[in-house]
């Protein structure tokens, strides 16, 4: 038996750090949402117990590293489960890029181990056993849009927001998310985003108020490590975009547009400085949709 699952890249509409924690995280408040550039899982049923995995890019590693692997792994375990897996990853997200692509591989690869192994779990059973792997896995059990709150796991599910196109665009550089957090000054933050106006944009759908209200405060700190960053927001600006934000911990870059001849104008201006550019739509629906 063999299942596909989806498994969308995420942007930060807002990203704000409330606190160091003792336990060496970040106390974080953040809206989240799906966008329609995804990775596929394809799940087959092996008989024999054994948790295999495959991906399209060589360069992602194939054994417990990998978040799907590792997601496998603890299910079978938590739930004693006598079979196993293949799993096989056709690889779309960029990879280290703020897009959660690796959360959102575990947080597919749950989904659909609920399924193929017959489980019969809740997304909230399946988000308490992604909090294991990943803070943003949780969210990308759920997908669709949401607060997270605490390290990323608490999540509370918004209205979809205003319709819009989201153009992604990623330098060629990897950013360690550790690494950002790890440069980041809790007590000399002075650009917190506007949460309670994010929220109100999106339950009032209004897109002028989200664009505003977009805000990221780690995009400083991987500015002045990746100057590149800066130079593709302003990039975005001078073409049009109505908002742009880095998303994550970077270095990818979203611009927010709602006309569609002006994303042809933002792709072009930027398809001649980097090479992976992505017009995308935000997804509605709150769960990751399955293939077959
Ligand atoms: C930047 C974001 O992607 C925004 O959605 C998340 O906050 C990070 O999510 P993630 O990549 O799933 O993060 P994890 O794999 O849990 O943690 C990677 C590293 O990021 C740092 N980290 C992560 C989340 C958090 N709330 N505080 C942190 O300080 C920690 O150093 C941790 O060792
Ligand atoms: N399924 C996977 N896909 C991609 N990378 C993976 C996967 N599993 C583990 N990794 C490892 O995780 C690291 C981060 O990759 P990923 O693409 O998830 O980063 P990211 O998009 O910045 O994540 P986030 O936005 O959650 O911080 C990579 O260095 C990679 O080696």
């Amino acid at each position: 038996m063999r299942i596909s699952v989806k498994a969308p890249a995420k942007i930060n509409l807002t990203l704000d750090v409330l606190a160091k924690r003792p336990d060496g995280y970040h106390e974080v408040e953040m809206v989240m949402t799906t966008v329609d550039l995804a990775d596929r899982v394809d799940l087959t049923l092996r008989g024999d117990g054994e948790i295999t995995l495959d991906c399209s890019a060589s360069f992602v590693p194939d054994d417990i590293r990998n978040h799907a692997y590792k997601a496998a792994v603890l299910l079978k375990e938590r739930y004693q489960v006598r079979e196993g897996v293949h799993l096989y990853i056709d690889k779309q997200i960029p990879v280290a890029a703020g897009l959660a692509g690796g959360s959102s591989d575990a947080a597919a690869t749950l989904r659909g181990l609920n399924q193929l192994w017959n489980l019969g779990l809740s997304l909230d059973e399946l988000a308490a056993v992604g909090a294991q792997i990943g803070s943003d896995v949780p969210f990308c059990v759920y997908g669709g849009t949401a607060l997270a709150k605490g390290r990323g796991e608490q999540i509370t599910h918004l209205n979809t927001p205003a319709p819009c196109w989201v153009i992604l665009a990623k330098p060629p550089i990897g950013v360690s998310t550790a690494d950002v957090y790890g440069n980041l000054r809790v007590q000399e933050i002075d650009n917190h985003p506007l949460t309670g106006q994010m929220l109100r944009a999106i339950s009032e759908q209004d897109f002028p108020m989200m664009c505003q209200a977009l805000g990221n405060v780690l995009e400083n700190v991987t500015l002045s490590l990746h100057p590149q960053v800066r130079q593709i927001k302003e990039l975005m600006m001078a073409s049009g975009a109505d908002g742009v934000l880095m998303s994550g911990s970077g270095p990818t870059v979203f611009a927010l547009v709602q006309k569609e001849a002006k994303v042809h104008r933002i792709y072009n201006a930027l398809r001649g400085f980097v090479k992976d550019v992505f017009v995308a739509r935000m997804l509605g629906a709150q769960e990751g949709e399955m293939l077959a």
